[in-house]
């Protein structure tokens, strides 16, 4: 078994997955994540965008293949050793908000940290800073049912990014949101991800996206068929100073 390149945090090998029921997920993909990047793994519906989240982050195993976190194999962990990586260095954002309907908004963003140990009032500190940056401070203390869907998706978003994950895994996670309010919450995460040197796989069928990335991977029927690197033009600095006013 041959070990990842030393700058990738996540890295694939010939990737295989089929579902239950048979249908192929994967048919041989390959890739590398480096650390702090911004990836984008974009294609049409059904091409194998959450498969391939979902083996990345140990969700599934590949019937074939290999999937790295820095330099442990994922594909040959357990499922107490995935738990437990899914937990401490993972974020996930799903396309729809899957919040615990008892706790309200902050106790819904802190969740992660205070199962990881964290006390509950620093839990709910950084939980309400996140809240703030999403633009959900004020619903804080409201249950899920009281809110929006585009608030509930804003507050598994603060989730993700208040428990510090090495990686975040993010499927389709505008998806809930009104089309003009796609591009400032990707904008929000892809820079606050920046700033705090979390590496980004967002999963995204938005063209809107691609200026927020640092690289597109594009899958059909469950196989790579493009990489598109961002430019390294001004314009991308231009971009890296923007967003680092809004964070
Ligand atoms: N649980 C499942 N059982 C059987 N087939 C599945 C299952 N989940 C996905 N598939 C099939 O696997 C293929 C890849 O699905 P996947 O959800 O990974 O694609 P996607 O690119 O994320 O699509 P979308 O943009 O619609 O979310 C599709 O043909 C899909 O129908």
């Amino acid at each position: 078994m041959e070990a990842p390149p030393d700058n990738d945090v996540l890295w694939a090998r010939a990737l295989h997955f089929r579902h239950q029921d048979g249908s192929p997920g994967l048919t041989g993909v390959s890739l590398g994540v480096r650390e702090g990047e911004i990836l984008a793994v974009s294609g049409p519906r059904g091409s194998g965008k959450t498969t391939l989240l979902r083996c990345l982050s140990g969700q599934v195993t590949p019937e074939r293949g290999e999937v790295w976190f820095n330099s442990a194999p994922v594909h040959t962990m357990g499922p107490v050793a995935r738990e437990q990586l899914r937990r401490d260095r993972f974020g996930w954002i799903d396309p729809a908000p899957a919040l615990v309907p008892e706790l309200n908004g902050w106790e819904n963003a802190a969740l992660p940290l205070m199962l990881r140990g964290t006390s509950r009032s620093r839990a709910k500190a950084a939980a309400l800073e996140w809240l703030e940056r999403l633009d959900v401070g004020d619903q804080a203390r409201r249950r899920p049912h009281e809110l929006l869907q585009a608030e509930r998706q804003r507050v598994a978003i603060a989730r993700a990014l208040a428990s510090g994950p090495t990686v975040l895994f993010a499927d389709e996670p505008s998806a809930p949101l009104h089309r003009a309010d796609r591009t400032p919450v990707l904008r929000t995460l892809t820079t606050a991800a920046r700033s705090h040197g979390i590496t980004v796989v967002l999963a995204t069928h938005d063209s809107e996206t691609a200026p927020l990335v640092d690289r597109t991977v594009c899958l059909l029927d469950g196989r790579c068929v493009k990489t598109v690197h961002l430019p390294d033009t001004p314009e991308a600095e231009g971009r890296a100073a923007a967003c680092s006013l809004y964070v």
